[in-house]
């Protein structure tokens, strides 16, 4: 019967790390468990379970065994709690399952242990990093006082003062979810140029260990905002629920809202003006989570569109089968047939082109005002690059789709992994105009998403970069949204529209 839970190499020495400067425990032996128990706790904080990766045995193992972690057979046992807990988490029975149980907790041990990696600079209080992550989860909603994350102006100044700029404050810093806005006025007009070109230098001076600052111009004389990241132990959640009230009073055909802006402003556009969508980022980066903003944005339309969604992995639009509003209320994950189904929308195209004749319209939105029940069409394709890659044919309707479906009202949003050149090609580029891109390996990745570099600087977890035709790019944190948001707007738009 499996007992131990397996850490590799870099981890362990993690805990270490942790022992001597975030506990100050002088390196007393006998506490790695308590590090394994607040990484679990961490980890059961992400509403997803923590996946395959995780599993993976590895190649040389630190070991760490039930009785130590959950005190199995010991004073206190809390094994029958934690297997409990994991049990109610799961819906499944893992006291029936001894190995399964052990394999989920160390699946949570280690994922616990890459956030708390994530959120915690060693020369910060590893305690504050606890209290943030573990108890509080500040969300948008709160106030943009300054935040403990801030860099004080003091530390900033001196850093000012370093490569030569002369600056003075406006007002307070103002907290957006994950960078805080400093807005200055320069000293002479000759600080613009040197700040610009010290940026970097800049945030080596005030000690900033990831993430680059941003700087621009505001309207006055002699003034800029700098938008400086904060530590990710400082980050705030932009959870979905609160944003929804937010677009519902926009007056855009079909508004969608993937997230915040720097400030924590909604950022809301009109997805009939995209009026097709390409969204891109690495692995991990928060694509699926980003997808479903927009997918819950449009289900939360008075007027929804219906889906037709293709995802050929498999598991990241499960929550949608059974949609009254999905095309065949299933999610495609087979290939051929998506293909039989894009074609199948080409020819819809001419037969809405020819029911708009008959209501002496234009475009859809005349078509429906004149009477028509004819709903919006919006064609998702998750693994874009799979999905070409495996030739099946399926640039040719996509790019007629992209081509001509604006006025009949057939929209794309496709996303991808692998932003390359082969899987995002001319001709859907050159009809794809909006885009977002997530945080990329590369800085030719993020040229490829937007014609420009930048989202290779990007700090993970839904942060982003959008770029939509005729505005200015804009960034953007990604809004929270759980399973639990997407099976209750599944609910919602089931009881709504049939
Ligand atoms: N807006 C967000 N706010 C907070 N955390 C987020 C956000 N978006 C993503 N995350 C975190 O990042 C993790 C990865 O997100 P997501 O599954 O969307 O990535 P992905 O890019 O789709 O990855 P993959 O391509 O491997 O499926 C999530 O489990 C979540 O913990």
């Amino acid at each position: 019967m499996k007992d131990s839970i397996y850490f590799t190499v870099e981890e362990r020495a993690f805990f270490e790390r942790i022992i001597d400067d975030g506990l100050m425990q002088d390196g007393r032996r006998g506490v790695y468990w308590w590090i394994v128990r607040i990484a679990i706790a961490r980890s059961l904080q992400e509403s997803d379970e923590p996946d395959e990766r995780y599993k993976a045995m590895p190649k040389s193992p630190s070991e760490l065994h039930l009785e130590q972690i959950t005190g199995r057979a010991k004073e206190p046992d809390y094994d029958d709690a934690f297997a409990l807990l994991l049990s109610l988490r799961r819906d499944e029975d893992l006291f029936e399952n001894h190995d399964l149980y052990v394999e989920v907790l160390q699946r949570h041990a280690r994922r616990g242990m890459e956030l708390l990696h994530e959120s915690w600079l060693p020369g910060t209080s590893f305690h504050d990093v606890l209290l943030d992550s573990l108890y509080f989860r500040p969300s948008v909603d709160d106030d943009h006082s300054t935040n403990k994350g801030d860099v004080q102006f003091d530390i900033l100044k001196k850093g000012l003062q370093q490569i030569g700029v002369d600056a003075n404050p406006i007002g307070e810093p103002i907290s957006g979810p994950r960078l805080s806005r400093h807005r200055l006025t320069l000293g002479g007009v000759e600080d613009y140029d040197r700040l610009r070109r010290g940026l970097e230098d800049l945030a080596f001076a005030i000690g900033l260990g990831t993430g680059t600052i941003a700087f621009g111009r505001e309207p006055g004389e002699r003034r800029v905002v700098l938008d400086i990241p904060r530590p990710s132990g400082a980050w705030r959640d932009v959870p979905w629920p609160p944003l929804v009230e937010a677009f519902m009073s926009s007056d855009a055909a079909l508004a969608v809202c993937p997230g915040v802006d720097v400030i924590g402003e909604p950022v809301v556009f009109d997805f009939v003006e995209a009026p097709h969508m390409f969204v891109a980022g690495a692995t991990g980066s928060g694509k699926s989570v980003c997808m479903n903003a927009i997918l819950l944005s449009m289900l939360a339309s008075d007027n929804p569109p219906e889906l037709l969604m293709i995802d050929p992995k498999g598991v990241d639009f499960a929550e949608y089968d059974g949609l009254k509003l999905l095309r065949g209320e299933k999610v495609v994950t087979e290939m051929g047939a998506a293909v039989v189904m894009l074609r199948a929308v080409v020819e819809e195209m001419d037969a809405r082109q020819e029911r708009l004749r008959e209501f002496g319209a234009r475009n859809i939105a005349e078509a429906r005002a004149a009477g028509s029940p004819m709903r919006r069409l919006v064609v998702v394709v998750d693994e874009l690059a799979d999905f070409l890659m495996s030739r099946t044919g399926a640039e040719e309707p996509l790019v007629r789709i992209a081509q001509k479906a604006r006025a009949v009202g057939i929209h794309l949003l496709l996303a991808t992994q692998r932003p390359e050149a082969a899987t995002f090609p001319g001709l859907l580029r050159a009809n794809i105009p909006s885009r977002i891109a997530l945080t990329v390996q590369k800085s030719s990745d993020s040229r490829i998403i937007l014609d420009e570099s930048g989202a290779e600087d990007l700090m993970m977890r839904g942060d982003m970069l959008i770029k939509l035709a005729g505005r200015p790019l804009l960034r953007a944190h990604g809004a929270r949204v759980d399973v639990a948001d997407v099976k209750r707007a599944v609910a919602a738009a089931n009881s709504r529209h049939t």
